[in-house]
């Protein structure tokens, strides 16, 4: 007897577009929400988002925060259920929108993603992306009801939120390599669908890598396409899977050890130039991958990351310890190996 079932989350609608934030309400009206909205944003959304924010949300209760934690849950789902909140707008990066996904699930009132970064893949996925003590993982949450994805907004955000959004979606390349790995020698489910999509999400953006420009909202559009299509892959997959290998380790690793370093997007492209180099060796393709961030204008090494030597490598050695994910790291590479990946592919 067939006893796989699986829901295939994905949000009902993606508004994308120049100046969209203008008319959230049209957004909101198309999902006949019922009841007031409740802000989460990243710190302070004037800033962000500029007067749009004001004009759209005056008066609106609100909380600000610049930590993806469960604390940071506890205190919206307190707030938002004091004000009798209907549903969550989550306004800002990846961790008010992390932070909104799992307390709208824990409140069963949705949630709509007004991205002002087009920084990393958790837009649209089922996914909330939420440390746990010495351990780090995303876990299963409602995606969004909606996405209002302002390319006018995202163009104008500081371009190294754009190129982390870019290197997010190459370490898709690694991510991918990982999963088949775990599938051919751990037996863990794999989804050719979301594999493929991921890795072509990856492919095409690397392909227009040549429209993807400083100021220009043609690339603001051509990056949130390829951070919604990587979400949907995850949301096929179930799992993060199709977007978080080694390198994600390597990633959640450094902030646990070095918490602020540098974006997330930032991280996880530098550490698929290293996995790619474990994956396929010195004549290996994580030139490509080095070439495809530096194209980007993403950083590839320590010192383009703020981090020092010590770090990387400790990073790289514990990664596998942050979580029960198999990789290329396998129970974890030696010291003298992360070094030897490190120096060969110029990272440190
Ligand atoms: N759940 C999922 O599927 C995924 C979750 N993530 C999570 O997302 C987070 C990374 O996302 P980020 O956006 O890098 O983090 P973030 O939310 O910390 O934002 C980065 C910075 O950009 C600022 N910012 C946002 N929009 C801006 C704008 N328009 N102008 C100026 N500054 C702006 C924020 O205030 C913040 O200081 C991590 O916690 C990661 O784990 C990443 C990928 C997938
Ligand atoms: O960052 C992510 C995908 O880009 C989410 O992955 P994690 O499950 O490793 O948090
Ligand atoms: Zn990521």
């Amino acid at each position: 007897m067939f006893d796989k079932s699986t829901w295939i989350k994905l949000p009902r609608n993606v508004l994308q577009g120049h100046g969209v934030l203008d008319d959230l309400s049209a957004a909101v009206d198309e999902l006949y929400l019922s009841g007031d909205p409740f802000l989460v944003t990243s710190p302070s959304p004037d800033r962000i988002a500029g007067d749009r924010v004001r004009d759209q949300f005056d008066g609106i209760t609100s909380i600000s925060l610049d930590r993806a934690s469960f604390e940071s849950v506890e205190r919206v789902v307190d707030a938002a259920r004091e004000a009798d909140a209907g549903y969550l707008i989550a306004l800002g990066g990846g961790k008010p929108i992390d932070v909104a996904k799992m307390a709208s699930d824990r409140l069963d009132c949705g949630f709509i993603s007004v991205p002002t970064a087009a920084s990393h893949d958790g837009i649209v996925s089922g996914r909330s992306s939420i440390p746990e003590g010495d351990t780090r993982h995303s876990v299963a949450a409602d995606p969004p009801l909606a996405v209002v994805a302002d390319t006018e907004l995202l163009a104008e955000a500081p371009w190294e939120l754009t190129t982390a959004g870019c290197a997010d979606i190459i370490s898709n390349y690694t991510a991918v390599k990982d999963w088949e790995l775990a599938h051919r020698l751990k037996n863990v489910e794999y989804s050719e669908y979301a594999g493929a999509l991921s890795q072509m999400t990856a492919e095409m953006l690397v392909g227009s890598a040549d429209s993807i420009k400083p100021g220009l909202e043609e690339s603001a559009w051509i990056v949130t396409k390829a951070l919604v299509s990587s979400g949907v892959a995850m949301s096929i997959a179930g799992s993060s899977r199709p977007a978080s290998g080694a390198e994600h380790l390597f990633s959640h690793q450094l902030d646990r050890i070095a918490p602020g370093s540098a974006l997330h997007g930032h991280q996880v492209g530098v550490g698929s130039i290293m996995t790619e180099y474990f994956h396929s060796g010195a004549r290996g393709e994580w030139t490509d991958i080095r070439d495809a961030l530096s194209t980007m204008g993403a950083p590839t090494t320590a010192d383009e990351l703020g981090i020092d030597d010590e770090t990387i490598i400790e990073a790289l050695t514990t990664a596998h310890e942050i979580r029960d994910r198999y990789t290329i790291l396998g129970n974890g590479v030696s010291e003298e190996a992360a070094i030897e990946a490190a120096t060969i592919t110029g990272v440190i």
